[in-house]
């Protein structure tokens, strides 16, 4: 059995008034498995624990099946979650831990079909005698998994279930959840602040931020059509470049975007996307170009949909198979507030806080090397990524990347020399454009008929 999941107008505020989900409606369909990801702080976990029914819901509507759910008890919906901390019984064997739940529900119940059956299907059979203590950290998470799927539940809720594993073994389970749950068919939400691994999981992401809904749409869809400047920050390694500029359209020239130290002029006939950016004339705007709009190469090899800047390298990353060029235009970075929680902690705050307040050896030595303070000093309000301090060298950012501005994907056989001055010509089919207000007006929205492949 599988479940829809709607959430209808749902708040959440805790005490002190903090308001961790703000109206917030989401339609889950049966068998679907939709990612939620946000920031630390962002209400993720609220909105599962919710779900779950471990937390009160202040105000608005849970529906299971269309039935409204807000009264039922947590052990009566028939979910399973399965959280960040194994949460196994230390003096539990495997077998015992997965049959758990099973025995609360019948005691005196011959579990041992139903727990090898699951067993089989995660390929724990050989961990079912072990205790918690004798498994590696990834075993002890496939049980938790065991546990959480022997009942059958008619919904999984996974709360960063990989986050305590390390890389490698998080990208093999993460397929494994992937190909369980799509055999099982069963609903699963999913909670994440790593939009890597929602990008690969879902068949849908919401993104929230402050407890607020900022887009759902396939995966796809919200790297390459994001509704607002923050979707776009949020989503994409590495970060997408955003740079703040003006709309210049002279009667008797051509419409062009003025980044402060340089233009690039729109190509005429102006397309209908860019004819949009008429309305923004003398505003400021914020351009988002990611890695890929923008090439090295001169003006001899532009393509008729490319427009000219040039900058100086600054910095270059060599990844194997391509590198990742900094180029300083002398455009201004855009801030984007709340890519991190901003939000005052309580409850010792959410986790990423708590874990960056803890000391950070290798933040506090780059803290030094560049002069600025340690994680643990530093002011309430840092830069955003992409931003400096006036007189200070570039900030590293949350990548530990050192960029003040366009990071630029090339060929690992492209060798810019640091201090070299480039030509780059920038994909205007790539380019987006938000308002002021961070929505985006460029590729206009509500236009599926031009999604790019
Ligand atoms: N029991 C609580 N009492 C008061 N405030 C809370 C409580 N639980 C969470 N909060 C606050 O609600 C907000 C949302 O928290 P939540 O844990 O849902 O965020 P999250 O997106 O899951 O964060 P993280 O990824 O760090 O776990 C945060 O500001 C948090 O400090």
């Amino acid at each position: 059995m599988t479940r829809a999941i709607s959430l209808r107008d749902v708040t959440k505020i805790y005490p002190r008034d903090v308001v961790a989900v703000n109206r917030l409606s989401l339609d889950i369909a049966p068998g679907e498995f939709l990612v939620l990801l946000g920031p630390s702080g962002c209400g993720k976990t609220t909105v599962l624990r919710m779900i779950a029914g471990l937390e009160d819901i202040t105000s608005g509507e849970l529906l299971l099946d269309g039935e409204l759910a807000n009264g039922i008890p947590p052990g009566q919906r028939g979910l399973a979650m399965v959280f960040q901390h194994y949460a196994l019984y230390p003096n539990m064997t495997g077998e015992q831990n997965m049959s758990f739940p099973l025995k609360i529900e019948s005691p005196g119940r011959d579990t041992t079909a139903q727990v090898r059956e699951t067993a089989r299907l995660l390929g724990i059979e050989e961990l079912l005698d072990r205790f918690p203590a004798q498994l590696s950290g990834g075993e002890r998470q496939r049980v938790a998994m065991g546990r959480a799927i022997v009942r059958r539940p008619s919904a999984f809720l996974l709360d960063e279930p990989l986050s305590n594993l390390d890389a490698k073994l998080r990208t093999r389970l993460r397929a494994e959840i992937a190909t369980l749950t799509r055999h099982l068919g069963v609903t699963t939400v999913y909670v994440t602040h790593d939009q890597a691994e929602a990008m690969s999981l879902g068949d849908r992401v919401a993104v929230l931020r402050d407890g607020v809904i900022q887009q759902v749409s396939a995966a796809r869809e919200v790297y390459q059509r994001p509704e607002n400047v923050f979707v776009a920050a949020f989503v994409g390694t590495p970060r997408i470049n955003l740079l703040r500029a003006t709309v210049h359209a002279p009667l008797d020239g051509r419409l062009n975007i003025d980044f402060g130290t340089q233009r690039i002029q729109l190509p005429q006939p102006l397309s209908p996307d860019h004819q949009m950016l008429r309305v923004q004339m003398g505003r400021e705007i914020t351009v988002g170009l990611r890695s890929e709009a923008a090439r090295i190469a001169g003006p001899q090899e532009m393509r008729p949909t490319e427009a000219l800047l040039n900058g100086v390298v600054q910095h270059v990353e060599f990844q194997g198979h391509e590198s990742l060029v900094h180029v300083s235009t002398g455009a201004r970075p855009a801030r984007v507030e709340g890519l991190e929680s901003p939000r005052p902690p309580t409850r010792g705050g959410s986790r990423a806080a708590r874990r960056a307040r803890g000391a950070n050896p290798l933040r506090q030595l780059v803290g030094r090397v560049l002069g600025r303070p340690a994680a643990d000093q530093e002011p309430a309000e840092p830069p955003a990524e992409g931003q400096q301090h006036p007189g200070q060298p570039p900030a590293p950012t949350a990548a530990g990347r050192i960029s003040d501005g366009l990071v630029v994907r090339t060929g690992a056989d492209v060798h810019p020399r640091l201090g070299e001055r480039v030509p780059l010509l920038i994909d205007l089919d790539q380019m987006y454009v938000f308002d002021e207000d961070g929505r985006r007006i460029c590729p206009a929205p509500l236009r599926p008929d031009r999604a790019r492949p």
